[in-house]
Parts: C-alpha cells; sequence; structure tokens
C-alpha cells in the first residue's frame, strides 16, 4: 500500500463566475465521508473567486488553490498576482508551469522554477506541471523533455509536503485524447526514479498526478496505473458530477 494520499485537483482555467461557488457547492456535497476517507480534493478557481471559495470551502477539507503566480512578493507587475496574495486568500497551493502558462505566456523552466520557490516562500504547496508535445513524443523525445523540465523547474529544498507534481501530456489537454496505460505507467516511472534520485525518501513520497482529458469514463484506469497519485482535472473539473464521479475511482 502505497503511503501517498491521492490528490484529484480542478483547474478551472479560465471559466467560472459568481454562480458558479453554487457548482462548487454541489462539489463540496459530493465529498462524503467515504471519499474523504481516501482522497483529497482541490480546486484551483480563477483568482476573481479565490477569495470567495476559500471561504465557503470552510470545513468542507477541500483546498482551494491558485492557477500562477508572480515570483517576487510585490511591485510594478500590473496584472500579476504574488504568492503572498494568493496565501492570504485562505488558498494553500498554486499551479506552476503549466503547459497553457508556458505555451501563451512564454514561460520557461527557469521561470517555473521561480515562481515554485516563491510559492514556498509563502507557504503555498506548489503543483509543478511538466509534458511533452505530440511532436516531441513522436520523435521519442518525451522521457527526455519532461526529465528536462522536471530538473529545471523543480529547486533544490522539495519535500513530499511542499510539492505535487502534475504529468501533463500537451496534446492530451483538452482533446479528449489520452496516453495508453503503459505510456502513462512508464513517465510517472521515470518521474518516480528522478524524484527519488534527487529527493531520496521525500521523492518517495511526493504525489504524481496525471492530467490530460481525465473524465469518469478513464479515470478509473489511470488512477491506478502505479505511481499515479491523482489526477489534475481540467474540463471535467467544472461540473461536481463528472469532478466527484473521478474521484470515486478511488473508493
Ligand atoms: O490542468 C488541467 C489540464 O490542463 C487538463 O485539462 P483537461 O482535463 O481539460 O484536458
Amino acid at each position: 500500500m502505497s503511503k501517498r494520499r491521492p490528490l484529484v485537483a480542478g483547474n478551472w482555467k479560465m471559466h467560472g463566475v459568481k454562480a458558479s461557488v453554487a457548482e462548487f457547492g454541489r462539489i463540496a456535497e459530493g465529498y462524503d465521508a467515504g471519499l474523504k476517507a481516501k482522497v483529497d480534493l482541490l480546486i484551483c478557481p480563477p483568482a476573481t473567486l479565490m477569495s470567495t471559495l476559500a471561504v465557503v470551502a470552510l470545513g468542507t477539507r477541500i483546498g482551494i488553490g491558485g492557477q500562477d503566480c508572480h515570483a517576487k512578493p510585490s511591485g510594478a507587475y500590473t496584472g500579476d498576482i504574488a504568492a503572498e496574495m494568493i496565501a492570504d486568500t485562505g488558498a494553500t497551493a498554486v499551479i506552476l508551469g503549466h503547459s497553457e502558462r508556458r505555451a501563451d505566456h512564454g514561460e520557461t523552466d527557469a521561470m517555473a522554477r521561480a515562481k515554485v520557490l516563491a510559492a514556498w516562500r509563502a507557504g503555498l504547496v506548489a503543483i509543478l506541471c511538466v509534458g511533452e508535445t505530440h511532436a516531441e513524443r513522436d520523435e521519442f523525445r518525451a522521457l527526455d523533455v519532461v526529465r528536462t523540465q522536471l530538473a529545471g523547474s523543480l529547486p533544490d529544498g522539495a519535500t513530499a509536503a511542499n510539492v505535487v507534481i502534475a504529468y501533463e501530456p500537451v496534446w492530451a489537454i483538452g482533446t479528449g485524447r489520452t496516453p495508453t496505460i503503459d505510456d502513462i505507467a512508464e513517465m510517472h516511472g521515470v518521474l518516480r526514479e528522478e524524484l527519488i534520485a534527487r529527493f531520496g525518501d521525500e521523492g518517495a513520497g511526493m504525489r504524481l498526478l496525471y492530467g490530460g482529458s481525465v473524465k469518469p469514463e478513464n479515470a478509473g484506469e489511470i488512477l491506478h496505473v502505479p505511481n499515479v497519485d491523482g489526477a489534475l482535472v481540467g474540463g471535467a473539473s467544472l461540473k461536481a458530477e463528472s469532478f466527484i464521479a473521478i474521484a470515486r475511482a478511488y473508493l
């Protein structure tokens, strides 16, 4: 039995307005005692909803997280949000290095690394994303690309408590396509080896999430792959019914 407690995290991306608080309420309703005994839940709403949901989430045992942060604690950075501000809302985690940030905002491994340090400075758990493009997989470079991303974006000082790694193949995000179970097992096995080589027992205890078109229909299979300790869910986290159905794969 793994001592790693599973985590199912929902990334709402740029979806959600005040009315979405009701959907969060339905997620909380679905998080029954049986699920609470087996799996952690986290919702990462848009920044505009973080404070509200952090209050609504009190007593539900559902964590709230951000989707990105700036590396600096404050300053003249219009439109950006500091890790300290995320922590100030009551959130406890932040997604960093997501492929949409890397592709749309030119984020490099070095930038993701600086943001992970910022998250730790603010006392947040960093959910660090890595993953290859389709071209990189076709060229049989997926393992190397992901190893390089991990090495470049995960700082020394990572522990089982302050970091979660999310493997998200870019080509599987929002496409309905997923890698084979063997490919997921291989990648998560490689990530685990890298983490143990670098961090020893802490690396053995770090949670490794799979992300990319996770749905109720495939969760049962994916979430039971060795070294898959949960999921980072995009589209299917927007509806309580599908998000809870994914988490129920652990029952
Ligand atoms: O952060 C979440 C991922 O990008 C997965 O998104 P998706 O479940 O819509 O494919």
